[in-house]
């Protein structure tokens, strides 16, 4: 398998690793799901091989080097991460990262191509990126945030939230919710620019456990946007079974999802046309 299938693969299946080790013969979807677990392990210890032994000639200043320190060295007197710990954590910082960016910005093109206005006028002031990149998770990355109660308490006061109770935070639920929202279904991405309600957008979760990544998303999306929205013009392709269609029917076909670990778009025939 490939590195990039043994992670689709993850990316979409990831809970047909969950059953015990006994059943992962018992159907085609968990004998794959186990194969590509097992195949990007090997890609890992590879990497990890790879930098330690052949790529030291020159110094890398990235997540996988931090990783590898902290492997290799205490700091602050603190214990270093054992190999499985590494392993575990280079595998999260892949899972977490990967697809969350790719759908991101997959949505973020495709409302680009559909609202061409808004895309013109982030062409003009690209230089006002950054606060229009907050309307990007839009679609958001991660649907639904679970967590477990660490004591008892209790929700807008009345609702009594027993100590280990099982919560799924409804991130899409909470992002449409037009008692914080205007027409929450428009792209707006001027709706980011004034007095909007911070608690009521969390694409990254909140607290102490919200995303590790933000900054280096926040950083690579914004990297990537600029770079293509500057030298192309994102449309959507036109394709002669789809000519009689609405403008609501292309909305619906061109952002259509599955919901799986992450908000995964179905498909997005885009045209990238050089200015
Ligand atoms: C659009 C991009 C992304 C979105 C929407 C997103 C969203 C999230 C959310 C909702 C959580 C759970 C927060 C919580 O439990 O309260 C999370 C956790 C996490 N994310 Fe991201 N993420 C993105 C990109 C990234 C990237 C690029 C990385 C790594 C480079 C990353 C690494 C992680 C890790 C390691 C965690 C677990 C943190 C912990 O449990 O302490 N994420 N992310």
């Amino acid at each position: 398998m490939t590195f990039k299938d043994a992670l689709h693969t993850l990316s979409t299946q990831i809970f047909w690793v969950l059953p015990p080790g006994w059943a992962k013969n018992l159907m085609a979807r968990t004998r794959k799901a186990h194969l590509a677990f097992n195949e990007i392990k090997q890609y890992m210890l590879d990497m990890v091989h790879d930098r330690r032994n052949v790529d030291n000639s020159e110094q890398h200043y990235d997540l996988f080097s931090g990783l590898l320190d902290a492997e290799q060295h205490e700091v602050d007197g603190r214990g270093t991460l054992s190999e499985e710990e590494l392993l575990g954590n280079m595998f999260i910082f892949l899972l977490a990262g990967h697809e969350t960016t790719a759908h991101t910005l997959c949505f973020t093109f495709a409302l680009l191509a559909l609202y061409p206005d808004e895309q013109e006028r982030l062409y003009e002031h690209i230089h006002g990126v950054i606060s229009n990149l907050n309307g990007m998770p839009v679609y958001e990355a991660v649907p639904t945030i679970p967590k477990r109660a660490a004591e008892d308490t209790t929700l807008t006061t009345t609702f009594p939230v027993p100590s280990g109770t099982q919560i799924n935070i409804h991130v899409a639920g909470l992002h449409y919710n037009p008692r914080y929202w205007k027409d929450p279904h428009k792209f707006v991405p001027d709706r980011f620019l004034g007095d909007w309600p911070r608690d009521a957008f969390i694409p990254f979760g909140l607290g102490p456990r919200a995303c590790i990544g933000r900054r280096f998303f926040e950083t690579e999306g914004i990297a990537v946007m600029v770079m293509l929205v500057s030298k192309y013009k994102i449309e959507i392709k036109e394709e002669p079974e789809f000519a009689s269609e609405t403008s609501e029917e292309r909305y619906a076909r061109i952002t259509a999802f599955k919901q799986g670990l992450t908000t995964t778009p179905l498909r997005v025939p885009l045209v990238f046309k050089r200015r």
